[in-house]
């Protein structure tokens, strides 16, 4: 008889779940899956039933790692909410199986872990691709997403440390430089946006830290040298024409074929990096829609039986947007990190990054008991 599964409820995930714990192992997981080899990672594209009645979505998250010995899913809903609703939009279990056995050995909460992990990667991709000199944090939204972002983009990225050059005259006979390096701390600046100023508003007074609560997206953005999407918009926010050259952008919502956070000119501009191709091509609105010309050259024609039919050619199209690499062949060199470029990672979420997460927090509950 296999044991009785552990049970963990949100508290305790969120307690044994730690970013210093967790962010070289999604390094290393997703490293591995864009290595392409199945005899060591299977994770499906996740599949979703709509709950188009309720305008909600059920979403299964299965993944197998065989070298690390997990077997895992994820089952997810989530929501379209009213604004100020007081029910979470995204909600979620994992499941831990015993990859031999088969039975289950951990049921735990999985809005903590989505949470966690999603901040986590946003928060790689941000290491590898934002400008060198990053003063200026944007987060667009004021949820969950937004707030796990928040802890660790502030956690990671705090302080820059900057070398500042200073010139001076050494010699009478002929002028030499010299260069002192004082290294100088400056302080990141955080803004915050969200469709209602008092969310942000309740978002920033949660912190302890200055955060600046901005009027529109606009206003947000403007200089900003990281940006984070994480709202639950289905048209775009965030126009390219707003976005300094050379900031990272990581575009956390936007989780459906036909929803989009980021508009046509950021999508062709950016050099755009994904979680996985197989995630984007299905599931992000932001790449399929990012081509799709609406202009149309109308012209009819009367057949035989006197109806008259209405054909379409396009007048002009553009091409989709392109995905230049996975995050994981940055992490494994197979690709290189364009730092000097304005840079989008279009986040989905992935199985393997939930698996092990779980198994993290698995292990550190085995620990202590
Ligand atoms: N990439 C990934 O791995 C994951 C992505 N997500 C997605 O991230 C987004 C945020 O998720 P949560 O923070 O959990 O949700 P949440 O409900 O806690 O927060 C959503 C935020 O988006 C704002 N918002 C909603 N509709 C909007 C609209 N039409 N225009 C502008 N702002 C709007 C809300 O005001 C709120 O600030 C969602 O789209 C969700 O599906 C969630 C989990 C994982
Ligand atoms: O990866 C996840 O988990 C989710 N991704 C997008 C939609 C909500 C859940």
């Amino acid at each position: 008889m296999s044991e009785s599964p552990v049970l963990l409820n949100k508290h305790e995930v969120e307690r044994l779940l730690t970013y210093d714990d967790l962010i070289p192992r999604l390094e290393s997981v997703m490293g591995k899956f864009s290595k392409r080899d199945s005899s060591e990672i299977i994770q499906p594209v996740r599949s979703v039933v709509p709950i188009q009645q309720h305008s909600g979505f059920l979403g299964v998250m299965p993944a197998y790692l065989a070298a690390e010995g997990i077997l895992c899913t994820k089952i997810v809903t989530f929501y379209q909410r009213a604004e100020g609703s007081s029910l979470p939009s995204t909600q979620a279990t994992v499941l831990l199986f015993h990859p031999e056995h088969g039975h289950v050995t951990a049921i735990m909460d999985g809005e903590a872990i989505t949470a966690k992990r999603t901040a986590a990667v946003s928060a790689i991709s941000a290491k590898l691709f934002k400008p060198a000199l990053s003063e200026v944090l944007c987060i667009l939204g004021s949820g969950q997403q937004a707030r796990s972002h928040y802890d660790v983009f502030t956690k990671l990225f705090k302080f820059k440390e900057v070398t500042s050059m200073k010139t001076g005259n050494t010699s009478k006979s002929f002028k030499m430089c010299f260069c002192v390096c004082d290294p100088v701390l400056y302080t990141l600046q955080v803004r915050v946006w969200s469709r209602r100023k008092e969310m942000a508003q309740r978002f920033v007074n949660d912190l302890q830290d200055p955060v600046t609560v901005c009027s529109s997206v606009k206003e947000a953005v403007i200089g900003a040298d990281v940006i984070v999407t994480a709202t639950g918009a289905s048209q775009p926010i965030l126009f390219g024409e707003w976005v300094k050259p050379g900031a990272h952008i990581a575009a956390v919502g936007a989780c459906r074929p036909d929803w989009r956070e980021l508009d046509d000119v950021l999508m062709r501009e950016a050099v755009v990096y994904v979680d996985s191709r197989e995630g984007a091509t299905a599931e992000s609105g932001d790449i399929i829609l990012s081509g799709v010309c609406i202009t149309f050259h109308q012209y009819n024609i009367a057949d035989l039986s006197h109806h008259r039919h209405t054909y379409s050619t396009p007048k002009s199209l553009f091409s989709q947007a392109e995905v230049f690499a996975e995050l994981g062949e940055v992490l494994n060199g197979s690709f290189p990190a364009r730092r000097e470029k304005t840079t989008v990672f279009k986040s989905l979420g992935m199985g393997i990054q939930d698996a092990v997460s779980a198994k993290l927090v698995l292990e550190k509950w085995n620990g202590e008991h």
